[in-house]
């Protein structure tokens, strides 16, 4: 590891202890100075040992000059006063600090100097290494559904998010949405992006889907390119998206950070952490219908969708009772799958290399800024879909799903798709072929322990690039045309002779990221790296930020 140079190295007062404390561009550094030589001096000894600690820069929220506490009132603090009059000019660090289960909090470390001149030497200097990293967000367009989840979107911005912005000296324009849409059309048509380093959505995923729409379409409108051309290639959106969980479905916050946690998501904001993430685009005879980055499932999890939204009334607990139900009726669905294997990425859907922080298979991509991969007959093939690369499988499917990513959340820790990736260009293509409703249980129940969901002779799943789906039987114009037709609403024999059927007994719905889409024959494309989310990725330990790590030892050896 390279030595970094030192930038600043004072000896300070920390809780009442000397220490030394060290500067360079990647760690702020402090420990304490020997025991030894402390004795006498009026400050605290009680350990003995030295101990070193620090925080990267890159960590490291705010700096500020301490606002003085008068309280002194306990004995300790009396005494505190006394040395405090030694050393009368203190400043305070904020900096993220991890605690369980991928949650980060604001800590702070308060260090004092002897003289004023010193202390504000301290503030400018780490002020001026944090105005040098230029990833982190200045101004923010923030959208807040009040509606969303528990309805407590507005006060958790408020209390909890706000507050870290504004130490962090971030503005925010912020938004409380009226009406369904109402971000997204503000965002497509009305919203000066040039003002902002970022778009921050307070909800749930129904309020993320929002902001990817108005944020992908006004992109596109910018750059001159149609949606409704299924073969198009996206430009990238040069905004972050910033998710703040306040919905009762949360789920891509927690596959891009791995908690449900609002201080967690404005931290990742603030120090501009950036996930790139794939999205697929969804059309219908040419037609652009819906971009989707986490599930489109036909069959079981289109008719789970389609039940549950009937049940709105009863919370969340609808989806429960929609997924038991519909396991009961035990349906499948006729029709024919394309797709277009991705046979150049590192990683397969069986294979144990999931998708985590600083994830190796992402980075492997090539991803539409690699000039070479653009060029390239492949791409060129790609591109206009050969057909001579394209697989075809026609049968009967209880379920077809398409994961972008693994689409774990706390109900479903594994996923989908344990080793699906958020940024790789690909969407793992799942295949339930009809089965007895045991085996279909079977199924089920490994999304929820440590078997293979896979391995089974009636589940085969495929990383693809593109899909097409096509049902036996030929669609309405739209969905929307059946609002006559009865929907289904016992538990109806498994249905064979499905001509007889109506038409909800031979059609399922796609479920698109918990939207239902108009139409059952689609064409699915996935843009690699469409957005970048203010995320890391699921980081797989919890580093030692602070304690013994051997950069901050080596920041604090003597130069
Ligand atoms: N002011 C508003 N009034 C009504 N609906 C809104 C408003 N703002 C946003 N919405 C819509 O509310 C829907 C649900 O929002 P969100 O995803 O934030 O919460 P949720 O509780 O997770 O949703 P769901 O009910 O889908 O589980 C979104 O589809 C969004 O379009």
């Amino acid at each position: 590891m390279e030595k970094q140079p030192r930038l600043l190295s004072s000896k300070l007062v920390h809780k009442q202890r000397q220490v030394e404390v060290v500067l360079n561009s990647r760690i702020l550094a402090w420990k304490e100075i020997e025991s030894s030589r402390k004795r006498g001096s009026g400050l605290n000894d009680t350990s003995g040992t030295a101990h070193s600690r620090g925080v990267q820069v890159c960590e490291i929220l705010a700096v500020q000059k301490t606002e003085e506490d008068e309280s002194t009132n306990t004995r300790s603090q009396k005494k505190a006063k006394q040395y405090s009059l030694l050393y009368a000019h203190s400043f305070t660090v904020f900096y993220v600090k991890r605690t369980r289960q991928h949650q980060w909090r604001c800590s702070e470390v308060t260090f004092h100097c002897a003289s004023q001149g010193l202390c504000e030497q301290w503030i400018q200097v780490i002020a001026e290494q944090l105005s040098l990293l230029a990833n982190r967000p200045k101004s923010l367009l923030v959208y807040i559904n009040p509606y969303g989840g528990k309805q407590c979107g507005q006060s958790i911005y408020e209390q909890k998010v706000a507050p870290l912005f504004h130490r962090a000296c971030i503005s925010a324009d912020v938004i409380v949405t009226e009406y369904a849409n109402h971000a997204r059309d503000h965002l497509k048509t009305e919203a000066n992006l040039d003002k902002y380093d970022g778009v921050v959505c307070v909800g749930g995923d129904g309020m993320f889907s929002e902001i990817l729409h108005g944020l992908v379409s006004r992109t596109q409108t910018d750059h001159g390119v149609d949606q409704n051309q299924p073969d198009a290639v996206l430009v990238p959106c040069s905004l972050h998206i910033g998710i703040i969980p306040a919905g009762s479905t949360d789920c891509i916050c927690f596959a891009t950070i791995g908690t449900n946690d609002p201080v967690t998501s404005a931290l990742h904001i603030i120090v501009g952490d950036s996930q790139p993430m794939d999205v697929c685009s969804v059309h219908h005879n040419n037609v652009f219908l819906r971009y989707s980055v986490s599930l489109l499932g036909y069959g079981f999890y289109g008719d789970v969708l389609t039940d549950s939204e009937r049940k709105r009334w009863l919370g969340p607990a609808r989806y429960d009772l929609s997924g038991v139900k519909t396991f009961l009726s035990h349906n499948f669905y006729e029709g024919t799958v394309s797709f277009l294997p991705a046979e150049d990425t590192m990683g397969n859907p069986r294979d144990k290399l999931r998708c985590r922080s600083g994830c190796h298979v992402c980075q492997h991509k090539p991803s539409s800024k690699d000039n070479q991969w653009e060029m390239s007959e492949e791409k060129e093939k790609f591109d206009k879909g050969d057909s001579s690369d394209w697989n075809v499988i026609h049968g009967k499917f209880i379920a077809i799903n398409a994961a972008s990513m693994s689409c774990a959340c706390p109900r479903s820790p594994k996923g989908l798709s344990p080793s699906a990736h958020l940024a790789d260009g690909t969407a793992d293509l799942i295949l339930v072929r009809k089965c007895s409703r045991l085996d279909f249980f079977r199924h089920l129940l490994r999304h929820t322990n440590k078997d293979d969901q896979f391995d089974h002779s009636f589940v085969e799943v495929h990383r693809v690039r593109k899909f097409r789906f096509q049902p036996q039987h030929q669609e309405p114009v739209s969905l929307e045309d059946l609002s006559e037709t009865p929907k289904k609403t016992g538990f109806s024999p498994m249905c064979s002779a499905q001509t007889n059927c109506n038409y909800s007994s031979i059609h399922s719905s796609w479920n698109c990221d918990g939207e239902i889409l108009p139409h059952t024959a689609i064409q699915v494309s996935v843009q690699c790296q469409l957005i970048r989310l203010f995320a890391r990725g699921i980081e797989e330990q919890q580093p030692h930020c602070v304690f013994e790590d051997p950069c901050t030892l080596q920041a604090l050896e003597p130069h």
